[in-house]
C-alpha cells in the first residue's frame, strides 16, 4: 500500500517548513519518505531536501510567465491544467515508488483549496492508483491574533474540507512562536494570550465572534448586517463543529511525534500491511544465472 499525505494551507502557513520535519522525521523512524513538490514556483533552494518528484521537471511558473505572458495566479491555473494533461508524466514518476510515503507539498492559492477542481482531480488520480490519500491543512498562529482572520482561517479549512472529501487533519503551526508570546502577555503586550484562550482558538469556540472587544456598537445600518453574518457563521460553526486544530511546535519532538501520529491514524498507516516475506522475489532476480 502506498500513502500520500498533501500538505495544504494558506500562503506561507509554514507547508514547506513542516514537509521538511516530516522527512526527517520518518527517516529517524527508518521510514522511507518522499517529498513531491506541486508547487510550480518554488524555489529549488527552499527545500530541506531535494523532491523525488517535482512538477517542476514537468512545468514552471516562471517558464509559464516568461512565455506566454500570464501573472502569477494564471500562471498556477495553466501549470495546473497542464499537469492535469499530463497524469501520464505523474503516473510514470509515482511508479517507482512502492510501500512509500510520499509528502505532496502544494503551493499556498488559496483558490486552489476553496474552488478550482484541480486537487480533487488529483485525489481521484491517485486513488486510482491505489495510494492512499490524506489532507493536512496548516493555519498558522498569527491568526489567532486577529479573530476575524482567524475565523475567516477555520471557513477556508472548511471550504478546503468540503472540496476534497479525504481524510483530513488541520494543523495551528507555528506554536513557537505562541509559547514565547506568553511572557509578552504578562509584560502587559497584546500578545496571544493564556492556554485557556488558546483551547478556544484550536477547537473553535464561535462565542470569539460574539464577544469580541473593542467591537463598536454603533447601530449603523452596514454594523448591523455584519453582525447578522457574524451570527450566521457563529450558528455555522456550532452546528457543524467540523474544525479543530492541532497545535505544531516544530522546536517540540513531541508535538511533530504527536502530529504525525494523528496522520498516520488518519490514513490508517499500516494496518493492511502484510508480513514481509524475508526473500521477496521478482521475476528476473535470476536472469543473470541462466
Ligand atoms: N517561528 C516559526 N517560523 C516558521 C515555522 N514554519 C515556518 N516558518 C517560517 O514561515 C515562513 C514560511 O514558511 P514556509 O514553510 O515557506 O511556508 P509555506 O506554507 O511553504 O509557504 P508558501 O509555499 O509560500 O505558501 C518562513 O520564513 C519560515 O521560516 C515554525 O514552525 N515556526
Ligand atoms: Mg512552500
Amino acid at each position: 500500500m502506498r500513502y500520500a499525505v498533501l500538505v495544504t494551507g494558506p500562503a506561507g502557513a509554514g507547508k514547506s517548513t513542516f514537509c521538511g520535519a516530516f522527512m526527517t522525521h520518518l527517516q529517524t523512524a527508518k521510514r522511507t519518505g518522499h517529498l513531491v513538490n506541486l508547487d510550480p514556483a518554488a524555489d529549488a533552494s527552499s527545500f530541506e531536501y531535494e523532491p523525488a518528484i517535482d512538477i517542476k521537471d514537468l512545468i514552471s511558473l516562471e517558464d509559464v510567465m516568461s512565455e506566454l505572458g500570464y501573472g502569477p495566479n494564471g500562471g498556477l491555473v495553466y501549470c495546473f491544467e497542464y499537469l492535469q494533461q499530463n497524469l501520464d508524466w505523474l503516473e510514470e514518476e509515482l511508479g517507482g515508488y512502492e510501500d512509500d510515503y510520499l509528502i505532496i507539498d502544494c503551493p499556498g492559492q488559496i483558490e486552489l483549496y476553496t474552488h478550482h477542481p484541480f486537487l480533487p482531480m488529483l485525489v481521484r488520480h491517485l486513488n486510482r492508483l491505489g495510494i492512499r490519500t490524506c489532507a493536512a491543512y496548516l493555519i498558522e498562529s498569527q491568526f489567532m491574533e486577529d479573530k476575524y482572520k482567524f475565523f475567516s482561517g477555520v471557513l477556508s479549512a472548511m471550504s478546503a474540507m468540503v472540496n476534497l472529501e479525504i481524510p483530513w487533519i488541520n494543523i495551528m503551526s507555528k506554536m513557537d512562536l505562541v509559547t514565547s508570546s506568553e511572557n509578552d502577555a504578562a509584560s502587559g503586550r497584546n500578545g496571544i494570550r493564556a492556554r485557556k484562550d488558546i483551547a478556544r482558538f484550536l477547537d473553535p469556540d464561535p462565542m470569539l465572534l460574539v464577544s469580541a472587544p473593542g467591537s463598536r456598537e454603533e447601530k449603523t445600518e452596514r454594523n448591523s448586517r455584519f453582525h447578522a453574518l457574524n451570527q450566521a457563521i457563529v450558528q455555522l460553526i456550532e452546528d457543524h463543529p467540523l474544525v479543530s486544530f492541532l497545535p505544531l511546535d516544530l522546536t517540540n519532538p513531541d508535538s511533530i511525534e504527536t502530529v504525525l501520529s494523528h496522520i498516520d491514524y488518519t490514513m490508517q498507516y499500516g494496518e493492511d500491511e502484510e508480513p514481509r516475506e524475508p526473500h521477496d522475489l521478482d521475476e528476473g532476480d535470476f536472469a543473470d544465472m541462466e
